[in-house]
């Protein structure tokens, strides 16, 4: 085996520069986020019409990669209601999800813990997007493993949306294998029709109890 990255010589003319730090912010250079709620984050509240605990939550959208059921090679990730807000979820790690042989793609692991944290903000009768999400790998996961995913949302402060959740193997009491944590951030139903291509926008805005099940978020806060 060859030397490690560490121990290699440096190529000529790659010597590493550290970029210039300057205060001064831009849509190139946003200011950093946290992970970690402010001092005065609030704790999340449940929705009286969030549904019971045990309660299967379904899609949000049958062509999502994460719960929907219309892509064969999706995750079809299927989320319970918990107590409070939280949620259980379960995920089969299939032949099409593989990085390296026979093991799941760090990257589809992350999509499952995604869709885990953003089914929390059904609870809340939230509509939100991630806006920062960092995961840690901590065992490989094996194709035909059952991810058991349990998320919880730790507080709110104004639109921001803080998370965390873990994805166990070999039993939902079994060994951590990834968590991670999130920041989501409230949007209102506008951010998909103005941002979503035009052909699954009106397949959707064509679906009524697409339409009724966001729109009656936004108006019963
Ligand atoms: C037809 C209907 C269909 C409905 C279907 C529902 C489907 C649900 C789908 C779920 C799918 C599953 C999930 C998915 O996969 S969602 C898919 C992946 N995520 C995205 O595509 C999001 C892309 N980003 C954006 O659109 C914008 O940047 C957003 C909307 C996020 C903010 O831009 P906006 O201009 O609106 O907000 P603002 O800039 O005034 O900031 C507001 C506050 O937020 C704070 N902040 C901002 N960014 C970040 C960040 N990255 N980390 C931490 N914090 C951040 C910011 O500091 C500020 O805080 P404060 O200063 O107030 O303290």
């Amino acid at each position: 085996m060859g030397p490690s990255l560490a121990r290699r010589a440096r190529l000529p003319g790659t010597a590493v520069r550290s970029a210039a730090v300057s205060a001064a912010t831009s849509p190139e250079t946003p200011p950093e986020t946290s992970l970690v709620p402010p001092d005065d984050a609030v704790a999340p509240v449940r929705h009286p019409e969030a549904p019971a605990p045990g309660t299967p939550l379904g899609a949000h959208y049958d062509h999502c990669f994460g719960c929907g059921q219309a892509l064969p090679h999706g995750l079809h990730l299927q989320a319970h209601a918990g107590e409070g807000v939280s949620v259980t979820a379960e995920f089969t790690v299939k032949p099409q999800h593989q990085g390296a042989p026979g093991l799941a793609h760090g990257g589809v692991l992350t999509s499952a813990l995604d869709e885990t944290l953003g089914s929390l903000n059904w609870l809340m009768h939230s509509i939100a997007v991630t806006g920062r999400l960092e995961t840690d790998f901590l065992l490989p996961v094996p194709v035909d493993t059952v991810l058991h995913l349990d998320a919880r949302c730790t507080a709110v402060h104004g639109r921001k949306i803080y998370s965390d959740a873990v994805g166990r193997i070999g039993g939902p009491k079994g060994p951590i294998a990834v968590r991670a944590k999130a920041v989501f951030i409230e949007v209102k139903v506008e951010h998909f029709i103005d941002n979503g291509r035009k052909e699954e926008i009106e397949a959707a805005m064509e679906d009524p109890d697409q339409v009724r099940r966001a729109r009656a978020f936004e108006v019963n806060p």
